[in-house]
């Protein structure tokens, strides 16, 4: 099977995109397909695949699927990328719309210049902040905010939100020596997690400015998730780091964003977008 595709990535973390407004794949393909365009040497190469689609509740849709070909529910920098495509495209005539995730209807402007989009802003919505919702396991609490979290023998505090999936921040004092390799990969299959979850470190430089580094689930270490941006800015600001309705800066391996958790509960991300190829992937699986 001869599939079009095209390579975008947002500030580095790449997906493999797919438009069903063109092309049809059947469900059970998909799992196989994500774990073969992703793989660097048998396929194209990427963090996973994203598929763009039609939507009855948005004016587009999306769903996002990690290397190891699990579903995410959400995924910060595919959304701002599939807003430069969906806007680029002919998909959407207006630089305001929304795209439907499997976890909520998020709204996306774009910034044109020259009918190419140079930046993408997206509200994300409010983060989920309940355990039981997050979900984490354990006696439902209405948020969890730097709890003792012991893995093996060490014990780190804990600040867990959901940005409609998983995420578990940690504050570390310095984001070079954050074990992001040694513990990411145990803690992304931790079993207080039944969905599993992403893993971020996070190293406050000031009251406007966060580092950040990123185990995610489905795909390890990447160059940087939206969601995650999100959710380490919310977190920061349950500890009482950084402030609400502000602006913050998050310095991810791949470049910055800049993220906005608003009086009125929305968590803003505003950022970059960009096409790296497109072409035919041959499906043979
Ligand atoms: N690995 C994530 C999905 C991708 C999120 C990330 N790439 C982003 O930009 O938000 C998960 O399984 O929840």
């Amino acid at each position: 099977m001869e599939i079009p595709f095209t390579k975008m990535h947002g500030l580095g973390n790449n997906y493999i995109y797919i438009d069903l407004f063109k092309f049809d794949i059947a469900e059970e393909h998909l799992t196989d397909l994500a774990q073969g365009v992703s793989d660097i040497y048998t396929g194209i190469g990427s963090d996973g695949m994203i598929l763009i689609q039609p939507s009855d509740a948005a004016d587009v849709g999306m769903r996002i699927f990690n290397k190891d070909g699990s579903e995410g529910q959400s995924c910060g920098n595919g959304l701002r990328c599939v807003a430069k495509y969906a806007y680029e495209n002919g998909i959407i005539q207006r630089e305001k719309f929304q795209i439907e995730t499997r976890a909520n209807i998020v709204e996306a402007e774009v910034s044109v210049k020259a009918d190419l989009v140079q930046e993408v802003t997206i509200n994300m919505g409010e983060p989920i902040l309940r355990r039981q919702a997050i979900p984490m396991v354990g006696e439902d609490t209405p948020q969890v905010v730097a709890e003792p979290f012991t893995v093996g023998d060490e014990t780190l505090d804990i600040t867990a939100v959901s940005m409609g999936n998983p995420h578990a921040v940690f504050f570390v004092d310095s984001i070079d020596t954050a074990p992001l390799y040694e513990l990411g990969p145990i803690i992304e299959k931790d079993q207080r997690f039944p969905g599993g979850v992403n893993v971020e470190f996070i190293e406050v430089i000031s009251s406007r400015e966060l580092n950040f580094q990123v185990w995610e689930r489905g795909s390890g270490v990447t160059q940087a998730c939206g969601t995650g941006a999100c959710s380490s800015v919310v977190a920061a600001i349950l500890n009482g780091s950084v402030q609400r309705n502000e602006d913050i800066i998050v310095h991810l391996a791949g470049g910055d964003l800049v993220i906005k958790w608003d009086d009125n509960g929305s968590v803003w991300m505003t950022g970059g977008a960009d096409v790296i190829a497109s072409g035919t992937y041959i499906f043979n699986r």
